[in-house]
């Protein structure tokens, strides 16, 4: 029985018993289990099989290991560009990091990637024997999870794969000072399952309803907790706990051990939790590798705002959005795309029609506060009034919001809407607008502050879209006009008049200067006539229709 305001207690003998001894005993004890899992995430495991002496050793070859010189816990650094899954070796919390804490991480030792200390002696010996107790330790829990889910007998077991990326890290934890005491910060563990085996010191705590909820130091007991993987598989009918580790005045010692899921599995919601039972996924899918290494890094290079740290909790228990930014298939085309165009072309994107069409039929105003939105606006591109999905995300690398641009097929989203005029579309912040007039104006003009506000709003354009629309400009309208008027008049002449305006041979115009067409194995199908700065020379001009050079000389004249 738990103590009050103490973490559930489960004892594991009847799973280990002889048949006879299992019978109530395992379905009392998996039923305590189902409850720690519900109610706090947590668990402390009892008579689980892994042998305390071993325990004891572990822990005490550990804290002896940490008290060499740095020098000396150097030894069994990484090596440098080795495959393993996780930089196996000795390691410490980067100095800017609140967490005091160092540590040996350690893979599955069958793999031959680990880096073990030398000194002091069976330090090896111990950490592989608890490694292979702890395996056997997360396969019972994981049946038993199993069982508590209702899947099918060995489900997860087989969804694991193999088990490539558990691992287990020995830590120490300095001693506290007198202005701070994090040992690691609040988090929740990337794992499908997590156990811990502590010394008497003391400090991890659990979130429990808005309380810390300490997770006390029992000889021989192992602290389980529930992790990620499970939250997301169960679609958050099971909790990953939020934990920590508070610094005590003397140095504390730990073994977590991580039982994890091979890394190339895509992690989501099972059907069992979500269509079978006429419920929404919470969240997106993800690969598992990606995600630790996520989740590393935010351990090796911590970010300076806590909501950038990478979990499925803080960021996405009901937006999943960091998901969506991990390395899926689909995600990796995106990231393509933005590097190659900029633009792309997005299908099954989510946004049903009725939803754009009924986007369209808002006023004004409210579109505007869609648009605004942070996460996915909707907006109008050029001038064929193509509706454009644009998501703003946030860069991989925390560094700045970025734009995706993507323009779904015309046909299915075409929206010529009575009322998606111009002004709409400016309205609705399409694409932002720019008045330029503060700059064309008088001295007076731009001192009354409408320069520097003009300057802050191409910034703001350059920024979220990349594109913004001027007006004030200084190009004449009825200018603008007589261009495209004459033309189109040119375009629609017979061809051998238009091939009358092709690039002079020879000529050293910087490019081919004068009338051309898309290739015809080209997709692009347009045609174009190229003019330079006319004081160049390399103008070759179409003779029709007439007025044709002098309007485009005078729309590349400065005003
Ligand atoms: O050292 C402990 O008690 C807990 C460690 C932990 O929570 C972790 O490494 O994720
Ligand atoms: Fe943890």
């Amino acid at each position: 029985m738990a103590a009050n305001g103490a973490l559930p207690v489960v004892d594991l003998a009847p799973f280990l018993a002889g048949d006879d001894d299992k019978a109530g005993g395992v379905a009392r004890a998996t039923e305590a289990v189902h409850e720690a899992c519900k109610t706090h995430g947590f668990f402390r495991a009892v008579n689980h099989g892994v042998p305390p002496e071993l325990m004891a050793r572990a822990l005490q070859l550990t804290a002896t290991f940490f008290t060499l010189p740095d020098e000396d816990k150097d030894k069994a650094r990484p090596i440098e560009g080795s495959e393993a899954p996780l930089p196996a070796g000795y390691g410490r919390h980067p100095v800017n990091s609140i967490d005091k804490n160092e540590y040996v991480i350690m893979c599955d030792p069958k793999l031959g990637f680990n880096v073990y200390p030398t000194n002091p002696s069976g330090f090896r010996e111990a950490v592989e024997e608890c490694f292979a107790k702890l395996t056997e330790l997360g396969l019972l829990v994981h049946d038993i999870l199993n069982e508590c889910m209702g899947l099918p007998a060995g489900f997860l077991k087989d969804f694991s794969g193999d088990r490539s990326f558990d691992f287990m890290a020995a830590l120490r934890y300095f001693p506290a000072t007198e202005e701070e005491n994090s040992g690691l910060s609040a988090h929740e563990d990337g794992s499908c399952i997590s156990f811990v085996i502590q010394d008497g010191v003391g400090g991890l705590e659990v979130l429990k309803d808005g309380n810390w909820v300490p997770a006390e130091p029992v000889d021989g007991s192992i602290i389980v907790n529930i992790g990620d993987v499970i939250q997301v598989l169960s679609n958050n009918k099971l909790k990953s706990a939020t934990h920590r580790v508070v610094r005590k005045p003397v140095h504390r010692h730990s073994l977590a051990f991580f039982f994890n899921i091979r890394g190339d599995k895509w992690i989501e919601p099972l059907p069992e939790f979500t269509a079978k039972v006429g419920e929404a996924p919470r969240y997106r899918g993800f690969m598992y590798k990606e995600y630790q290494q996520r989740r590393l890094r935010d351990k090796t290079h911590p970010p300076s705002r806590p909501e950038d740290v990478h979990g499925i909790q803080r960021r996405c228990a009901r937006s999943p959005w960091w998901t969506w930014r991990l390395s899926s298939p689909a995600t990796r085309a995106v990231r393509e795309a933005c590097r190659t165009h900029g633009f792309f072309h997005a299908v099954n994107h989510g946004v049903p029609a009725e939803l754009l069409a009924a986007f369209f039929a808002l006023p004004g105003e409210e579109k505007t506060k869609l648009h605004r939105s942070p996460s996915a606006v909707l907006t109008v591109s050029g001038p064929s009034l193509a509706v454009a999905v644009v998501i703003h995300a946030t860069h991989a690398d925390n560094s700045d919001r970025v734009a995706y641009k993507s323009s779904p097929p015309v046909s299915s989203h075409s929206c010529d809407q009575p009322g998606a005029t111009t002004e709409a579309m400016a309205a609705i912040g399409a694409l932002p607008v720019v008045d330029l007039a503060p700059f064309l104006a008088g001295d007076d003009d731009k001192a009354a502050g409408g320069a520097a506000r003009a300057t802050e709003a191409v910034r703001e354009a350059c920024r979220t879209h990349g594109f913004f629309r001027v007006v004030n400009h200084g190009v004449p309208t009825e200018l603008m006009a007589r261009a495209l008027q004459l033309s189109a008049a040119f375009f629609s002449l017979p061809d051998e008049d238009k091939a009358k305006a092709r690039p002079a041979e020879g000529a050293e115009a910087p490019l081919p200067a004068g009338y051309a067409r898309q290739p015809a194995n080209s997709a692009d199908k347009n045609e174009y006539v190229m003019v330079f700065d006319p004081k160049l020379g390399f103008n070759v001009y179409p003779a029709e229709p007439a007025g044709f050079r002098s309007v485009e000389t005078q729309i590349r004249t400065p005003t």
